[in-house]
């Protein structure tokens, strides 16, 4: 497909936009069933590193992004498919540009997420961007991809089913809904960097983790 086109680099790098604005960019790609947390948590985690820590920081969420940039597609697996790998070329953009992006989205297929790391691993070593110096361990350890599992069980969501959406789809309103439906599995991350079951935590201890393992990363200071 990308026949007669080059990439054009620019004369500013990546560490130089993460220098102005005093973090390093990383994707938190939140993953889970429906009504598990994701964008409770991803709005709580916003508020407090935007006003707390004064970063640069940018959600991007399911449902909203249906509404625009995708939303042309459906629930089937190929639909699902290509949200997972269009958000994905989405973060890797803001992810260069230094931000600190939330990315809250069901994503229920193991292979699309691990896409998403492989483009913005590749992404980070980019040759054009910083040449690792002798110091950079921490830099060079430090993951642009960082795959958080909120985990609460399909009892504990449909119990919550806070926009109603579990009663449809177990009515039948509602087809291929993951989790319920038989066509629509979910596939639990196998190593990712963070869990946070929510049955257990409340949000509050969530955003603490979170923000924790942004701060011992090296992830809120250039
Ligand atoms: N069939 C079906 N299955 C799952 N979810 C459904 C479905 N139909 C509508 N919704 C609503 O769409 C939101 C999920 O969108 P995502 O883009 O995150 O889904 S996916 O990653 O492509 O699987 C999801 O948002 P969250 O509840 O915030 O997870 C639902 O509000
Ligand atoms: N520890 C927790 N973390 C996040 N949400 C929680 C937690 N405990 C209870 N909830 C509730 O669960 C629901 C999660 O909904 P939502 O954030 O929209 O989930 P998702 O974005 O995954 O669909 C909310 O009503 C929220 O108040």
């Amino acid at each position: 497909m990308a026949t007669n086109i080059t990439w054009h680099h620019g004369h500013i790098t990546r560490s130089e936009r993460e220098r102005q604005l005093n973090q390093r960019g990383v994707t938190l790609w939140f993953t889970g069933l429906s009504g598990s947390g994701k964008s409770t948590i991803a709005t709580a985690l916003e508020r407090e590193l935007v006003l707390k820590h004064k970063k640069a920081l940018y959600v991007l969420d399911g449902d909203n992004i249906r509404h625009g940039l995708n939303k042309d597609l459906g629930f089937g697996p190929g639909d699902r498919q290509e949200n997972i790998r269009r958000i994905g070329e989405v973060c890797n953009l803001f992810t260069d540009a230094g931000i600190i992006v939330l990315a809250a989205f069901v994503s229920p297929y193991k292979e699309d997420r691990d896409k998403v790391r492989a483009l913005l691993d590749a992404s980070q070593r980019k040759p054009n961007d910083e040449a690792p110096s002798i110091n950079e361990t921490a830099v060079n350890r430090r993951k642009p991809f960082v795959e958080v599992y909120i985990q609460a069980d399909v009892a504990t969501c449909e119990q919550r089913d806070p926009k109603g959406l579990y009663k449809k789809a177990r009515s039948g309103e509602i087809k291929s809904f993951t989790g319920v439906s038989p066509d629509a599995p979910f596939e639990a991350p196998e190593n990712p960097e963070l869990v946070l079951n929510t049955g257990m935590l409340s949000v509050e201890d969530c955003v603490s983790r979170l923000v924790e393992y942004l701060s011992a990363g090296g992830y809120l200071a250039f």
